[in-house]
């Protein structure tokens, strides 16, 4: 195995009479031998371009790529010891998917018994067992997918590159073997990189997931960071399942204190949200009265007061914490029970908060809800930049 690192790498795609495509912007990151990363975003971010210039298919624009300690740049994708599934198979028809899994054992020349045992190992693994001496056209596009995961797998390589690895399969399949590849990998210490645009596999699979937006790196960092301390306003509204509720307001510090105002347009009532002693934060010297910002919440961190008055307040996603932080009062907008969880739109300085409970609640159209919005849970965005200036969780 090996680590890699991408040093500035960009891909310009150009064509004749037509202005070049600048795929990916500048792209740094380091990974760790034995680290498993996805690379997440949505469709036409630049994911595959990247992972594609990583296994030599494409030529890097600018910039440098190193695995281990080789800048591969110049080689030929074979000369990089990379093993990639493609998102297309790319299997060989005249061979039962038995060949098709074994191709690259056997050329390595590891011995037959060795290459036997591997092979159904991987197809044990990858519930492809029962079709290994069938030919890659008798196949659905699952088990294609799999063949093509599975040579991927089976072969000893530097590192491993995975273009949306399971995107065919159902989602109960897809869930079992997120679980056994991943097992797989940290058995095998194998440096990985996948392509995803399902969040709920990068976090499941990988240590550190880079989300990617019209080709820019936004964040590379943990699950639990880039829910905690998303980089950015994308960052933010893209992590996260519903998404975090942005709410446009700006900074007013009163009697030494940070606090943001929210709404206070016509007709709506103005809210002040506290972040306590500016003192004590860092980020309030660069924070003008005025300023617009964001104020962000996750819909499962707003406590819902569904107490008579003086009792205590649940959270909302069952974290108890002790009340008292933010206190804020509005209009019932929406109250839709999921399935196994409800969804409720709260009113606030004229925008629709939303607020994920556990259990039904039964609340009258239009009555007033009390919420508390906890300091930890807390984050602010320069409207301007779209950067983030603080997270609660830090003060
Ligand atoms: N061979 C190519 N020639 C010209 N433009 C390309 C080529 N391959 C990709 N692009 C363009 O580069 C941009 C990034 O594409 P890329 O396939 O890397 O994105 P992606 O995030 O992997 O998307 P998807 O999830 O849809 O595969 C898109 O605008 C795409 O149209």
């Amino acid at each position: 195995m090996a680590s890699l690192s991408l040093q500035d790498v960009s891909k310009i795609y150009t064509r004749k009479g037509r202005a070049d495509n600048w795929a990916v912007k500048s792209v740094s990151m380091a990974i760790d031998d034995g680290e498993i990363i996805a690379l997440l975003g949505s469709s036409g971010c630049g994911k595959t371009s990247t992972l594609r210039m990583i296994a030599g298919f494409e030529s890097v624009s600018q910039g440098s790529i190193r695995i281990g300690d080789k800048t591969v740049n110049a080689l030929a994708p074979a000369e990089r010891n990379v093993a990639m599934a493609f998102e297309g198979y790319a299997l060989y028809p005249p061979l039962t998917v038995y060949d098709n899994i074994a191709f690259g054992l056997l050329r390595g020349k590891v011995a037959r018994d060795e290459v036997r045992r591997r092979v159904r190992h991987v197809a044990e693994l990858l519930e492809i067992a029962d079709i290994l001496e069938r030919y890659p056209p008798m196949l659905s596009g699952g088990q294609q997918q799999r063949v093509s995961l599975a040579r991927a797998l089976v072969r000893p390589a530097d590192l491993y590159l995975l273009d949306e690895p399971m995107s065919q399969l159902e989602p109960q399949l897809r869930s079992l073997l997120r679980g056994r590849i991943k097992d797989y990998l940290i058995a095998h210490r194998m440096t990985s990189v996948f392509v995803t645009h399902d969040q709920t596999e990068a976090v499941a699979l990988a240590d550190r997931i880079a989300v990617m937006s019209d080709g820019v790196l936004q964040q590379f960092a943990s699950p639990e960071a880039l829910k905690e301390r998303p980089a950015n306003l994308f960052v933010a509204g893209f992590i996260g399942e519903p998404a975090m509720n942005l709410l446009p307001a700006v900074v007013a510090h009163r009697a030494g204190r940070l606090e943001v105002l929210l709404g206070g347009r016509q007709g709506h009532e103005a809210l002040r949200v506290g972040f306590g002693p500016a003192a004590r934060i860092a980020a309030a010297a660069g924070l003008q009265d005025g300023q617009a910002v964001q104020l962000g919440v996750r819909p499962h961190k707003v406590r819902l007061d569904t107490q008579p008055p003086g009792g205590d307040m649940p959270a909302a996603g069952g974290n108890a914490q002790p009340a008292g932080d933010n206190i804020v009062q509005g209009p019932l907008a929406f109250n839709q029970w999921q399935g196994d969880q409800s969804h409720i739109g709260v009113e606030l300085g004229g925008h629709t908060l939303l607020v994920v409970t556990d259990g039904a609640l039964d609340l009258a159209p239009h009555s007033r809800v009390t919420l508390e919005l906890p300091l930890a849970a807390l984050h602010l965005f320069d409207s301007h930049t779209q950067q983030a200036v603080l997270h609660g969780a830090d003060l």
